[in-house]
């Protein structure tokens, strides 16, 4: 057993929502309490603040600059809501007059150079890519600056540190559009610099990383999409060799189930990065999918934590065979197991989740194209048009998908990519769907699981358009109408997730589990 050393490096995330409702508890009693009381060095990363919900962000607002620049159309208004908003948190959240008042400068500052970056694009007619991500970039500046204020403010040495130029211009990625290992190796060294005075510093600083990381070729919302700074702070977890990643969020952590949905859904105190990207991907947005590689690489656990309830143990992922930082086997001898070391062994699925905007199209080909052709093109008209599928069943003549269609343009990405569809032969398309997925490592082991998931759905009387296992069988997921979604996620959890009903079932599935074994040795 090799045991990295601990470098006494934690990295905090707050996302947008955070930042905007719960500054200054995030000053108190996270930041200070991690730093001062327990001796940690912090490195904050946030992301740009929302008031309410991410919709109405600042990121969002500014995506809403860049498109209507684009359509040349006037966008200052939106400028001065961002401007007003800035302004009022620092007037209300900073006592300090000389801090408060360098705050408000930089803000209008930066600020500013948005109305230029928009104004040179209203004249083009066009937003470039590069634009729109120094447009965006500006969202993480104001909200970092903020919070490196508030933190002077309240008794922590804090230090703003801008990462929007962090990637030189002349920069190229080498597999086109591809954000591969050799991007990231090189965001980390770039990242080692930023850290280094820190890191050498004899006075205890906390960093506050703008959690955006700078102009990438493709632009970091077609490379990345939004959620992007989960992303940024894994790098800089991984640059310092952190201890942990904290993704402080406005929940507990990762449950069985969306709690805002399912009432009895429970805490889960570990889940396998595997398990926490497919319930991202599948619709419980928790952390970016992208977040997780990186930081497992390192062997650096990630926890999530509630920002509400700062002293819960929140969630913690890592990978089965991983217990402590650096560890590459579980500890041993035995005895220092965790309960829920035994808890993970012994449990089927993890979590149940719903994924919404989802159309399903099926294809019956007209035969005068091979099957492999067949799918070649079907996937050459999707790629043309952006589109992505969730889940897809095929036969030779006959493709069922589902797919995301969240907004107007996939809606009208959709629409052309049918046109081109109906050249391969019939195609229906189904909306108002959604996507129930199952997830869990050990679900693979017990077939009784997906036979309870899908009876049931019957005895719901609710019908299943598509039924789908995720190549990495963690995953059993199910197409069914948007309308059903929700007694189906409840009524799944209850059957196979409920601590009274789950002990039931998974006795069934055990039991099924033995006389499968049996068989196989008669
Ligand atoms: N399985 C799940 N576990 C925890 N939260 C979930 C799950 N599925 C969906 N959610 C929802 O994801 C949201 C994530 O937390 P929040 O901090 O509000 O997000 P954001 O960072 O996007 O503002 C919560 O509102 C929660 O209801
Ligand atoms: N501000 C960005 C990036 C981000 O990660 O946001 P959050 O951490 O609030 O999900 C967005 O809205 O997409």
């Amino acid at each position: 057993m090799f045991l990295s050393e601990q470098t006494n490096w934690i990295v905090q995330k707050f996302g947008g929502t955070s930042v905007g409702k719960f500054p200054d508890k995030i000053v108190d009693d996270i930041i200070k309490n991690y730093s001062q009381s327990q001796g940690k060095n912090v490195s904050v990363v946030c992301s740009a603040r929302s008031t309410y919900t991410k919709a109405e962000g600042t990121t969002s607002r500014l995506l809403k600059c860049c498109e209507l620049a684009s359509q040349e159309n006037d966008y200052n208004s939106i400028v001065e809501i961002i401007r007003q908003d800035h302004v009022a948190n620092a007037e209300n959240f900073i006592i300090n007059p000389v801090l408060q008042t360098q705050l408000v400068t930089d803000t209008n500052k930066e600020l500013d150079m948005v109305v230029k970056y928009l104004d040179a694009s209203k004249i083009l007619g066009e937003v470039s890519i590069r634009t729109m991500d120094l447009v965006m970039s500006v969202g993480e500046k104001l909200s970092c600056l903020f919070m490196a204020a508030l933190c002077n403010d309240r008794g922590v040495k804090a230090k703003y540190v801008d990462l929007s130029h962090i990637i030189p211009s002349d920069y190229t990625i080498q597999a086109e559009n591809v954000l591969d290992n050799t991007f990231y190796s090189f965001l980390v060294t770039a990242l080692k610099d930023e850290l280094k005075p820190f890191v050498e510093s004899k006075e205890k600083i906390v960093p506050i990383f703008t959690g955006f990381f700078g102009l990438i070729p493709m632009g970091l919302l077609n490379g990345v999409g939004r959620g992007y700074t989960d992303l940024c702070a894994a790098l800089i977890a991984v640059a310092l060799n952190a201890d942990e990643l904290q993704v402080w969020k406005e929940v507990d952590g990762i449950f069985t189930a969306d709690p805002r949905k399912v009432k009895t859904a429970r805490l889960l105190d570990s889940v396998t990065p595997e398990e926490a990207a497919e319930l991202t991907y599948y619709g419980s947005e928790v952390i970016h999918p992208f977040t997780m590689e990186q930081v497992i690489r390192a062997k650096i656990p990630i926890r999530i934590k509630n920002v509400q309830n700062p002293t819960g143990n929140g969630t913690m992922i890592y990978p089965d065979n991983i217990a402590r930082k650096g560890e590459n086997t579980p500890p041993h001898p035995p005895e220092v197991f965790t309960p829920s070391f035994y808890e993970r062994k012994r449990r089927g699925a993890t979590a149940i989740t719903t994924k919404h905007d989802i159309v399903v199209i099926n294809i019956h080909s007209n035969k005068k194209t091979l099957s492999h052709g067949f799918l070649a093109q079907i996937f050459t008209i999707l790629d043309k048009f952006k589109l992505v599928v969730d889940l897809i069943s095929t036969s030779e003549v006959h493709v069922s998908m589902a797919l995301p269609i969240p907004d107007n343009d996939s809606n009208k990405s959709l629409k052309l990519a049918v046109t081109d569809l109906k050249r391969l032969g019939q195609v229906d398309i189904i909306r108002d769907m959604a996507i129930v997925s199952l997830v869990g490592k050990q679900m693979k082991q017990f077939i009784g699981i997906a036979g309870t998931m899908f009876t049931t759905l019957a005895e719901q009387n609710i019908n299943i358009e598509m039924i789908s296992q995720g190549a990495n069988e963690i995953n059993i997921s199910c197409v069914i109408a948007e309308s059903d979604s929700l007694k189906a996620l409840q009524s799944i959890h209850l059957n196979l997730l409920d601590p009274l009903r789950k002990e039931k079932s998974f006795s069934v599935a055990v039991d099924e589990r033995l006389e499968q074994l049996k068989r196989m040795e008669l």
